[in-house]
C-alpha cells in the first residue's frame, strides 16, 4: 500500500485515537465482532396525533415484544396472571411498584424472585449486543453490578451463591426499588433499538407536548416531518397563517392545555377578542369536536367564538400569502372576495351555495382580506408568545435537528406523505418560487427540506426567512405539498357551506398509481436498491374495516397509518400499527384501543396486538448488512491502513503521553 502526503496526514491524526499498534488491533477486532452480530431492531410509528397514554404505553410494553419474551423465557414457569404482572412491572415499574409495597405480604421474598427474573429477562433481550452497548445504556448508579449480573461466568464455582449474595445486598441496603426501576428501564431500552415516527406528532389528541418530551429523552429516534408537525414549526418559527392554523385545530379539538399548560402560550388575548366580537354570535359551526370532560358548556362557547375568530384571521393571512406566491399557484383557495356579504352566498366554480353562517364582523367587503388593526395587535401578540415559549422553541428545534423531509434508513424510504406524480407515472415538477425552476422526486423534497431550515434559522435575511415561512405553510396545505398531498383543504367550506360536495379534498394520483414499477422509479430517484426496499408511509388511515390493506404495490409499499388518533378509529377499526424491522425480516402489529395508563396500571390492562410476518430473511440479517454496517466497515479499513502504516514505519506509536 502507498500513501499520499494527504493520507499521511489523516492517520497522523488518526493515530491520536489509537495511539498503539495494540490499540488499533482492539479497534479492528471489536468492530469486527460487531459486525457480526445480529442487525438492532427498528420500530416504526406514525400518526400519534397527541395520543401520549397509548404512545406511552407502545413505547414501554415494546410494541407487545417485551410479553412476548417473558413468555418465552417463562412461559413453561410461570401462570399467565403472574406474567400480566411482571409485564405490567416492566413497563409502569414506579406507579406499580407503589401498589406492591403496600399490598405484598412477605416483601422480602418478592424483591428477591422479581430480581431474578428481571435479571433473566435482560440477560435474554441483551444478548444480541456488545457488552459495550449495554454498558453505555445501563444507568451509572447500578452499572457495574448489573454487568456483574448479566455476565457472571458460568464456570464460577460458587456462582449461585455469588449471586444471590449480591442480590440480598441489594435488598439489604434497601435498593431494591431503584434496582428493579432501573432493570425495567433497562429492559424497555434493549428491546427497541431504534425508533421511527414517520410524522403527525401534533394536533387531535391532548398530548403533544409530552410526547416530544418522551422523544427528546430517547435513546435513538428520527422524525420524518408530517403535515401536523410542520404547521407547528412553522409557528414556532413566526409564521402568522401557520400560528393561526394551529390555534384553530387546537380550538376545533378543544385543546387548548397543549397551547396553555404545555407551552406557556397566553390565549387570553384571544380570548378577550372573541368576547368582543362575536359576543353576540353563537357560532354554531364552531363548537368544538370533542369537550373535554372538567369543561363545562360555557368554555365550550367560548372556544367556539375563539374559534370563528382566529378561523377569520387564517383565512385573511392565507390570502396575504397567496397574493404574495403566485407561484404557488392557489388562487383558488382566494374565497373571501367570492362572498356576496349582503345575500349571503359564495359562488364557487359556476355554483352558488348559501352560508351556513353570514356573521363577518371583522370583515370590510371591499377589501375582505384586509386584518382589522385589533387582529393585527392579537396575530403580533400571539407571535410573540410562540417566539417567546421555551418549551415549544426547544421542541421544534428537536424536530429540526433529528427530522427532516424523508429518510434512508436501512434500505427503507421513510416519509409520511407521498411523492407528487403526474396521471402516467412520471414525476410531477413543482415550481417552489418565481424563477421557474423546476423541482421533482427527491430534488424536490431536499430543496424543500433546505427551505424548512432556513425559515427557522435564518433571522439575518428577513426575505428568506419569510420565504421560508411560507414555504412551510405550503407544505401544510398547498396544491403540490408531499406533505399534504391532497389538492386543496377545505377548511372554510366546512365551516360555511352545507352541501358536501365542495368539502371534497382529492388525493394526489400518489394514492393510486403506486406500483411495484412507480415504487422502483423512486427508490433509483433516491439512490436505494429497488430489489431490497420498501417505501414506509403514514398520513392516511387504512381502512381496514373497508378492506384495505397496508401492504401495497406488492410489499414494496407500507402504509402504516392505523389510527393512534380515536377521531379516526371507527374509520381505520384499530388503533394503531406498529412496523417492526428485526433480524428476521419485517413485521406488522396491530394494537387495539389503549384504555387508559391507569388502567394498564392497575388493572394490567395491556394493548392487545396482532402480529402478521411481512417478510422473513433467508438468513438472519447482520449489522454488517446495515447502514451503520458499512460505516463500520469503512472504520476498519482506515485502523487497518494506520496499522500498516505503523508496521512500515510510516507513523510512530504514541506509547506515553509526552510532557512538554
Ligand atoms: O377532521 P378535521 O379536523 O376536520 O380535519 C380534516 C382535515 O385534516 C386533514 O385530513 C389533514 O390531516 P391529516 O394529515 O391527519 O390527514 C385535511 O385533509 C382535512 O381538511
Ligand atoms: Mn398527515
Amino acid at each position: 500500500m502507498s500513501y499520499t502526503d494527504q493520507d499521511l496526514k489523516y492517520l497522523e491524526l488518526l493515530s491520536t485515537k489509537y495511539p498503539t499498534i495494540a490499540s488499533a488491533c482492539k479497534e479492528i477486532i471489536n468492530l469486527k465482532a460487531i459486525l457480526n452480530l445480529p442487525k438492532g431492531t427498528e420500530h416504526f410509528l406514525t400518526d400519534i396525533h397527541g395520543e401520549y397514554e397509548a404512545f406511552n404505553h407502545v413505547l414501554k410494553n415494546g410494541s407487545g415484544v417485551i410479553k412476548q419474551k417473558i413468555n418465552e423465557i417463562f412461559g413453561n414457569t410461570l401462570s399467565q396472571k403472574d406474567i400480566k404482572s411482571l409485564s405490567t412491572l416492566i413497563y409502569y415499574p414506579e406507579q406499580k411498584l407503589e401498589i406492591i409495597l403496600k399490598e405484598e405480604q412477605n416483601i422480602e421474598d418478592w424483591f428477591k424472585i422479581t430480581l431474578y427474573r428481571l435479571v433473566e429477562i435482560c440477560r435474554y433481550v441483551s444478548s444480541k449486543y456488545t457488552r459495550s452497548k449495554v454498558r453505555k445504556a445501563l444507568p451509572e448508579d447500578f452499572s457495574y453490578i448489573i454487568e456483574e449480573l448479566l455476565h457472571e461466568q458460568s464456570d464460577r464455582q460458587d456462582k449461585e451463591e455469588y449471586y444471590s449474595e449480591i442480590i440480598k445486598t441489594i435488598i439489604s441496603v434497601g435498593r431494591a426499588k431503584e434496582f428493579i426501576i432501573a432493570l425495567s428501564k433497562l429492559i424497555q431500552r434493549l428491546v427497541i433499538d431504534r425508533l421511527h415516527i414517520i410524522g403527525d406528532i401534533y394536533d387531535r389528541g391532548p398530548g403533544a407536548h409530552l410526547i416530544m418530551d418522551t422523544l427528546m429523552n430517547y435513546h435513538s429516534v428520527d422524525i420524518q416531518w408530517g403535515n401536523h408537525d410542520i404547521v407547528w414549526m412553522g409557528a414556532a418559527a413566526g409564521s402568522e397563517a401557520c400560528i393561526a392554523n394551529v390555534l384553530r385545530i387546537c380550538c376545533r379539538y378543544s385543546n387548548l392545555d397543549t397551547v396553555e399548560d404545555g407551552y406557556g402560550i397566553n390565549i387570553l388575548p384571544l380570548a378577550t377578542f372573541a368576547m368582543e366580537h362575536y359576543k353576540d354570535d353563537e357560532c354554531l359551526a364552531f363548537m368544538p369536536k370533542a369537550i373535554d370532560q372538567d369543561a363545562n358548556e360555557k368554555d365550550a362557547k367560548l372556544i367556539a367564538k375563539m374559534h370563528k375568530a382566529i378561523a377569520m384571521i387564517q383565512f385573511k393571512l392565507e390570502g396575504e400569502i397567496i397574493k404574495r406566491r403566485p407561484y404557488f399557484n392557489m388562487d383558488e383557495r382566494l374565497l373571501l372576495h367570492k362572498i356576496d356579504y349582503k345575500e349571503g352566498v359564495i359562488t364557487l366554480n359556476g355554483k352558488t351555495y348559501k352560508l351556513k353562517d353570514t356573521y363577518f364582523p371583522t370583515i370590510d367587503p371591499s377589501n375582505p382580506y384586509q386584518l382589522m388593526p385589533e387582529e393585527k395587535e392579537l396575530i403580533e401578540k400571539l407571535k410573540s408568545s410562540f417566539l417567546n415559549s421555551e418549551k415549544l422553541q426547544s421542541h421544534v428545534r428537536f424536530l429540526l435537528s433529528n427530522g427532516s423531509m424523508y429518510l434512508k434508513y436501512n434500505s427503507n424510504l421513510l416519509y409520511h406523505g407521498c411523492i407528487p406524480l403526474n396521471k402516467d407515472k412520471t414525476f410531477k415538477k413543482v415550481k417552489l418560487d418565481a424563477s421557474g425552476k423546476e423541482y421533482s422526486g427527491k430534488s424536490l423534497l431536499d430543496r424543500l427540506d433546505v427551505l424548512v431550515r432556513e425559515a427557522y434559522f435564518n433571522k439575518n435575511d428577513p426575505e428568506a426567512k419569510l420565504y421560508g415561512m411560507d414555504i412551510i405553510w405550503y407544505l401544510w396545505n398547498g396544491s403540490d405539498s408531499p406533505l399534504y398531498g391532497k389538492d386543496k383543504m377545505a377548511v372554510f367550506e366546512r365551516y360555511f357551506i352545507e352541501e358536501k360536495e365542495t368539502h371534497i379534498e382529492r388525493k394526489f394520483y400518489y394514492y393510486e398509481l403506486m406500483d411495484e414499477k412507480v415504487c422502483n422509479m423512486i427508490f433509483e430517484d433516491f439512490g436505494l436498491d429497488p430489489k431490497t426496499s420498501h417505501i414506509i408511509n403514514g398520513h392516511v388511515p387504512v381502512r381496514i374495516k373497508k378492506g384495505e390493506s397496508p401492504i401495497r404495490a406488492n410489499g414494496k409499499l407500507l402504509v402504516i397509518d392505523g389510527g393512534f388518533s380515536k377521531a379516526y378509529q371507527a374509520y381505520t377499526g384499530i388503533a394503531g400499527y406498529t412496523l417492526i424491522y428485526n433480524s428476521y425480516g419485517l413485521l406488522l402489529v396491530s394494537h387495539e384501543p389503549f384504555e387508559s395508563t391507569i388502567k394498564a396500571i392497575q388493572e394490567e390492562k395491556d394493548i392487545l396486538s396482532t402480529y402478521e410476518i411481512l417478510e422473513q430473511e433467508a438468513e438472519r440479517k447482520r449489522v454488517k448488512d446495515t447502514d451503520n454496517g458499512k460505516k463500520l466497515f469503512a472504520q476498519i479499513c482506515d485502523i487497518e491502513m494506520l496499522l500498516d502504516a505503523y508496521r512500515k514505519g510510516l507513523i510512530k506509536e504514541k506509547l506515553a503521553k509526552q510532557v512538554v
